[in-house]
């Protein structure tokens, strides 16, 4: 069962935290920010927020805006999953799982949604154009760019998802970069400032350049160019017919050149008041920040030299040795960024053949010069990151791995850095670590979080159901982004004139007066002791050098002072990090033990279905066995049938195919006789042999029951035997005492002698066991039978 989140207006978490405590938490992270499952927990959308009246600075939620590409021809006719994606209105999209995704899994074991409800600051579907795309979102923030706030434009996506084709465009289509040019050029038109020798320097400054200075800007810039003079004749023609289109459809009329002046100028000051526009455009790959606009090295084994980021005496990031170009129009600046375009990386992934794979910022500085004086320093930076897919999605190995890896743990740092804002912003009293400094990215733009810009998100998805578990991904994210509230300090404050110095960094003299101010910002520098710095310095007179010495020495006083108190809060903030760390180490080992332990299940199913298979192959190849070498599958069988009928059909092989077929019946039939007689043989032998069986079976039997009838006999013999004994030995008694009667009838003496013999006999006869008579008789009478219990056996 489906369950629906919706974010919408859930609650509103702003606290109205001042500037400073913004920028001085920015350490130490709470853990799991970005886990699935507080990402969701975050997702609540706050109401728009509005400025708070006692205050002079302004607030605003992130404006965080969709952008929903169409179905490529390829993704169309791979029968994708084309539901996925349901815009409700202008600010609501629904997210519902596709079958097959990891999500849908989830859900159905329990774990999650299958449909999620997301809202924006404003939502394009897929067929707004390329211009209505810049006037719902980012046209207000370059006029708000024209009148002095600095801005920042990133887009975040999946690979393939629209990020660099919303930014760059086509040149039918351009995207909102050519059309923020156009809007910066119309503005400042007729009022541009051509000397080329106030460039932009370190963060927000700018310096001056000698005239040998300005012709090597000219030479460099010319040198760029030449890189595209046969595309920049293609460009042109499309260009110009762009630029045409723009003014109609951007109403630019609604805007007056005025704008772009203070309220407080007087008409006076805005006729002297002069623009320079300067661009820079440069590359973050592999944690590496990599100037686009440089020529790159010849041969391949040749490296590209890194930059490096550093800051100012205000914490503010900037690249050193960037190259900044100074461009006329926007036809110009549209040429600079086809050069750089040429130079960054790109590589195939599974995903997207030409898939950008590094973070490419194009910054647009603004500058506001009053005579030969910069009144102001104004950032418009726009940044395509690389595609936010995960390295398992995308099976990279290598290099590509590595790639994958810096460009999640930016983003990973970015998703920190908006979820530690916010977090920040809901409870006053959590003063947690901001981990601006983790990545490249985030460090250059830890200014603009902090207050001195408006940052704004473009968020573009495309509508494929492969890719929908990272998209609802991106949409997570973008939710936390939208809950944070950027403050934007009052106009004096940011307004502050930015330092003028020298080239590398020397401060300038003014009216022969060493600027103090500038010259204290110079030293509060990172790169001071730098050794190039230090042989820098050397060439200042004696005198300038003292003042140098007296004003460094104050400084480091100052400085120790300052240093133990942040040694103090730095190892607290330190041991806070590490414990956060910590925490979020071993969030990050469970979401990966649950990342394999599903990986493993889809593996352990994989391997379950392939000795399935195995097991089906395993049985189908007995049955064929079993079948015997005759068997022939039918399709072979045909196909030899109908061979033998094609050799049939030729008349010489007819005559040799009836002998060998008359010779063949005939073996046959032999062959057959001698298998029926061999058949008949065997029954007759097989009942022969049951026959014996049997007969062998009665002969036990029968000798068993004979056995019992002559133990019977045996029996009764003896009895017999007793009986006759005893009457044959009454019977003798008998007679005896006959012979007794008659002996007495004769003569005294005879009879008395014939009395004494008749008892001796008597006595011997009828008394067997002293008389061998009757032991005779006995013996006799009990061998009878076992003679006869012997003959049967045999
Ligand atoms: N709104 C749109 N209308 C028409 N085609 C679009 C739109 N958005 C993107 N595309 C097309 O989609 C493809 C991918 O776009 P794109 O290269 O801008 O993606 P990506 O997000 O920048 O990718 P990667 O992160 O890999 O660089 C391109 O061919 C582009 O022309």
């Amino acid at each position: 069962m489906s369950t629906l989140i919706d974010l919408t207006d859930e609650c509103t978490v702003l606290v109205h935290p001042d500037l400073e405590a913004m920028q001085s938490t920015c350490n130490g992270l709470h853990p799991g920010h970005l886990h699935d499952g507080l990402l969701s927990e975050l997702s609540t959308i706050s109401s728009i927020v509005s400025s708070d009246p006692s205050s002079c600075s302004e607030q605003q939620q992130l404006k965080v805006y969709l952008r929903v590409r169409p179905f490529s021809k390829e993704e169309l006719s791979s029968d994708e999953d084309q539901g996925c994606i349901v815009l409700e209105n202008t600010k609501t999209v629904l997210l519902q799982a596709p079958k097959g995704s990891a999500t849908l899994k989830s859900s159905e074991k329990g774990v999650g949604q299958a449909l999620h409800k997301f809202s924006f600051s404003k939502i394009f579907g897929p067929d707004t154009n390329q211009g209505r795309f810049f006037e719902g979102t980012i046209k207000a923030q370059v006029l708000d760019y024209l009148e002095g706030k600095n801005a920042l434009v990133f887009t975040y996506g999946v690979t393939n998802a629209g990020k660099t084709y919303t930014i760059q465009g086509s040149q039918k289509d351009p995207g909102i970069l050519p059309q923020a040019l156009d809007v910066i050029f119309y503005h400042v038109k007729g009022k541009q400032y051509d000397q080329m020798d106030l460039k932009p320097y370190l963060s927000c400054d700018v310096q001056y350049l000698n005239p040998d200075e300005v012709k090597q800007e000219r030479s460099a810039k010319a040198a760029i160019l030449s890189l595209l003079k046969e595309e920049n004749d293609q460009y042109s023609k499309s260009s110009s017919s762009t630029s045409a289109s723009y003014p109609s459809s951007l109403s630019f009329s609604s805007v007056s050149y005025d704008q772009t002046a203070d309220s407080t100028d007087t008409a006076a000051d805005r006729e002297r008041l002069r623009f320079a526009v300067w661009v820079s455009f440069y590359e973050i790959y592999n944690e590496c920040v990599y100037d686009l606009l440089q020529p790159l090295p010849s041969g391949k084994a040749r490296k590209r030299g890194a930059l490096r980021v550093c800051e100012d005496s205000s914490g503010n990031s900037y690249i050193r040795d960037l190259r900044w170009i100074n461009v006329h129009n926007s036809e110009e600046a549209c040429k600079i960024l086809k050069v750089g375009n040429k130079n960054r990386s790109a590589a195939s992934t599974k995903m997207n053949q030409s898939s950008s794979r590094s973070h490419s910022i194009f910054t647009i500085k603004l500058l506001k010069i009053d005579g030969t004086e910069v009144q102001r320093v104004t950032e418009l930076s726009l940044c395509d990151l690389a595609g936010s897919e995960r390295c398992n999605k995308t099976k990279t190995f290598g290099e590509r791995l590595k790639e994958a890896g810096n460009i999640n743990n930016s983003l990973l740092i970015l998703g920190k850095c908006i979820a530690a804002l916010r977090h920040n912003q809901s409870d006053r009293m959590k003063n947690n670590y901001i981990p601006f400094r983790e990545s490249k990215l985030t460090r250059l733009f830890q200014s603009i979080f902090c207050g001195k810009g408006v940052a704004s998100m473009i968020v573009n998805v495309n509508q494929c159901a492969s890719t929908y578990d990272e998209t609802l991904h991106v949409m997570k994210f973008s939710a936390v982004a939208k809950q944070v509230v950027q403050i934007i300090p009052p106009k004096s404050l940011e307004s502050l004139a930015p330092r003028l110095v020298g080239k590398d960094g020397k401060p300038l003299l003014r009216n022969g007066v060493i600027d103090t101010e500038a010259l204290d910002s110079y030293l509060e520098e990172e790169e001071l002791l730098d050794e190039e710095d230090e042989e820098d310095m050397s060439i200042l007179p004696q005198e300038d050098l003292l003042n140098i010495i007296e004003s460094l020495k104050e400084k480091l006083l100052a400085e120790r002072r300052r240093n133990l108190v942040q040694e103090i809060e730095i190892r607290k903030e330190m041991g806070d990090a590490m414990l956060q760390q910590l925490m979020e180490s071993e969030e990050l080992r469970s979401r990966q033990m649950a990342e394999l332990k599903e990986s493993y299940q889809e593996k352990l199913e994989n391997t379950f279905e392939l000795y399935k298979d195995a097991l089906k192959e395993h049985a189908y190849q007995c049955a064929l066995e079993r079948v015997g070498e005759e068997y022939v599958p039918m399709d072979e069988f045909i196909a030899e049938q109908e061979k033998v009928e094609v050799y049939l059909a030729l008349p010489w092989l007819q005559l040799s195919w009836l002998a060998l077929s008359s010779g063949y019946e005939a073996l046959y039939e032999a062959k057959c006789a001698a298998e029926q007689l061999c058949e008949a043989r065997e029954k007759t032998i097989k009942s022969l042999e049951k026959r014996v069986k049997e007969l062998n079976e009665t002969l036990q039997e029968a000798g068993e029951s004979f056995m019992e009838k002559v133990d019977e006999i045996e029996k009764l013999e003896r009895k017999l035997a007793d009986k006759v004994g005893e009457n044959f030995c009454n019977s003798i008694a008998r007679c005896f005492e006959i012979l007794e009667s008659e002996s007495s009838q004769e003569s005294p003496s005879k009879g008395k002698v014939k009395k004494g013999l008749l008892a001796n006999i008597k006595e011997s006869v009828t008394s067997p066991r002293k008389g061998a008579l009757g032991r005779t008789l006995r013996k006799s009478v009990r061998t009878a039978p076992m003679s006869l219990k012997k003959k049967p056996m045999n």
